[in-house]
């Protein structure tokens, strides 16, 4: 999918919600582990209950992998419902891939090409060959991290090397790669005090941007600093939404907290133009 069909869609939508499909079996509800596959069922469940809210999903591969060659499954067939189902839809893998030139060939291969997502998520810290792999797919993105949500983005993400930040020159640097327009960032909504920083090196780019909810980031301080004409952003929630209820109505639940995030949403859009 195109940046500018994503635009589009958020537009249309007015949303910019990414929901994360980060599926624990312990959390989800227990009739629903009497299922062949639990983690299909619960996503499609949530699926079908939310994407006229959303614009993106994200599932997270650990949550997946931690299940083996079932999880594996589990996963391939949620991106295979989702492209079927709702190709409007922005998929991510965030699977924070990186490695040498010819590894990170086969991982961009196995979430870009075999799996199908849109993009996926990448550590940038082995470099400009161990990123470049996932550039090369037409209208597919690799989401670099940049500055992420976690305490531990203190410990070398905003480190002084050479008079700058790490993380800008994560963002300078990877701006001078082939196929650069093919990269949006990670950037924690916990962080949004420094999206102002981070505008002025990528004024225009995509930014996935995890970390309200659960983790206590706040959406009108990220849009405050970090939106754009074109919206440029992706914000996700994962547990604020999915694990909304453990009952029955954990679908339905879980499209009231999409829907009272996409409401937030549309006013500052609506607010902004
Ligand atoms: O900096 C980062 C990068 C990735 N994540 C991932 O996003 C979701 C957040 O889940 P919540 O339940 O909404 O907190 C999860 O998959 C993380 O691994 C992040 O949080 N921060």
């Amino acid at each position: 999918m195109t940046t500018q069909q994503l635009t589009h869609q958020i537009k249309t939508k007015k949303s910019f919600l990414c929901i994360g499909l980060d599926v624990d079996l312990d959390k989800i509800p227990n009739y629903l582990l009497n299922e062949e596959d639990p983690i299909f069922a619960f996503n499609k469940a949530i699926i079908d209950a939310t994407h006229h809210l959303a614009v993106a999903y994200k599932p997270n591969t650990a949550f997946y992998e931690a299940y083996g060659l079932k999880g594996w499954k589990s996963l391939e067939k949620t991106i295979h419902y989702l492209n079927k189902n709702y190709p409007e839809l922005y998929t991510i893998a965030d699977a924070k891939r990186g490695d040498i030139g010819n590894t990170s060939k086969m991982y961009a291969k196995a979430f870009l090409e075999d799996l199908g997502f849109d993009s996926v998520t990448v550590a940038p810290y082995m470099g400009k060959d161990s990123v470049e792999p996932f550039l090369s797919f037409q209208d597919k993105h690799a989401i670099l991290l940049a500055l992420t949500s976690n305490q531990g983005a203190f410990d070398f993400q905003t480190l002084n090397v050479n008079n700058q930040e790490l993380y800008k020159q994560v963002l300078e640097t990877s701006k001078t790669w082939d196929n650069a327009e093919n990269l949006m960032y990670v950037v924690g909504a916990t962080k949004a005090e420094y999206l102002k920083e981070i505008r002025k090196i990528v004024p225009e780019s995509f930014l996935l941007v995890p970390g309200v909810g659960a983790q206590g980031g706040s959406l009108k301080e990220v849009c405050k600093y970090g939106m754009t004409k074109n919206v440029g952003l992706l914000i996700n929630s994962s547990r604020g939404i999915i694990y909304a209820s453990k009952e029955q109505d954990f679908a339905q639940a879980a499209a009231i907290k999409a829907e009272e995030l996409q409401q937030q949403m549309e006013a500052i859009l609506t607010h902004a133009s």
